[in-house]
């Protein structure tokens, strides 16, 4: 096998797998493999914005990969497979954002990033030869990323019951492959980019903003716990056992009406 899913569900050789880049958004349980020791950063020149370039996306995209799969090293043609995942995420990813994808109206992809010269300290280049790209003249790294959605629901999940009727279509939203670099987790920047979500999705006129979470996902639960989601639903276990993956929660937050929305 070449790859090695953080998740059964997550494996390509699952027989109920089928591709939905929305679909494994909530499905990577930390693994005892994932724990690597925490790389203290300086954020004074963090950014945190909607990609800006096919650079920047690709570099999202490549950031995906390697925080949603686990890799055995050693395997044969592993760096082709890698491409291979990054290219079909790159591709639906700026399908979503063109809003080309049916059932989504709008989707933003969000990039936290540094500049590369202040991770040249970590143990190993992967994160930088991996998720670098460059923004004016700067070589920058991206470290975190996530997709807001605003969609009736994303496929495979839980729909979200807020707000009720019509309108619901319109003022609801979900966020999708949150990631951090794991060489950075702990540094707040999971939390960051959930914040900068939320005034996106105000921005959008958005009044209610879900998540979908593995129950085994402890580092995820907790990060929107503290984010200020609230438990709304659980998926049926037949559901997940049907879908090969861990059973997911569907978590809520409200947000204040923005009478200016765009
Ligand atoms: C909708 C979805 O996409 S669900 C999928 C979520 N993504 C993943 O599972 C991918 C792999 N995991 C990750 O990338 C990261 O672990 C994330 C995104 C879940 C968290 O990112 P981080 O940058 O490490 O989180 P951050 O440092 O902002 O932590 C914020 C809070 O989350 C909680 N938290 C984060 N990591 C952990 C952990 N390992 N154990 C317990 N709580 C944790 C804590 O409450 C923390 O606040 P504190 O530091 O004040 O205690």
């Amino acid at each position: 096998m070449v790859l090695l899913s953080s998740s059964p569900s997550l494996s390509i050789t699952s027989p109920n797998y089928r591709y939905s880049p929305s679909r494994r958004l909530c499905l990577c349980p930390i693994s005892a493999t994932h724990v690597v020791t925490p790389h203290h950063i300086d954020k004074s020149s963090l950014t945190i914005s909607e990609t800006s370039s096919e650079d920047q996306l690709w570099a999202a995209a490549r950031l995906r990969v390697r925080s949603f799969n686990e890799f055995k090293p050693s395997t044969f043609g592993i760096q082709d497979h890698k491409r291979y995942l990054a290219e079909r995420e790159f591709e639906a990813l700026k399908e979503r954002i063109a809003g080309k994808r049916t059932g989504f109206n709008r989707v933003s992809c969000l990039n936290a990033s540094l500049p590369l010269s202040q991770l040249l300290s970590l143990p190993n280049d992967d994160l930088c030869a991996q998720c670098k790209f460059i923004e004016n003249g700067e070589d920058r790294v991206v470290v975190g990323t996530l997709d807001v959605n605003q969609c009736m629901s994303l496929p495979d999940e839980i729909t979200g019951m807020k707000p009720e009727g019509i309108e619901g279509q319109f003022a609801r939203g979900y966020l999708s492959n949150v990631c951090v670099a794991n060489e950075l987790h702990r540094n707040g920047l999971g939390y960051d980019l959930v914040a900068k979500s939320k005034a996106v999705a105000q921005k959008w006129g958005l009044t209610d903003l879900y998540v979908h979470v593995a129950v085994n996902n402890e580092p995820a639960k907790q990060l929107y716990m503290k984010s200020g989601f609230v438990y709304e639903n659980d998926e049926p276990a037949w559901q997940a056992r049907f879908l090969d993956r861990p059973r997911r929660l569907l978590l809520w937050l409200g947000l204040p009406v923005n009478v200016n929305s765009i």
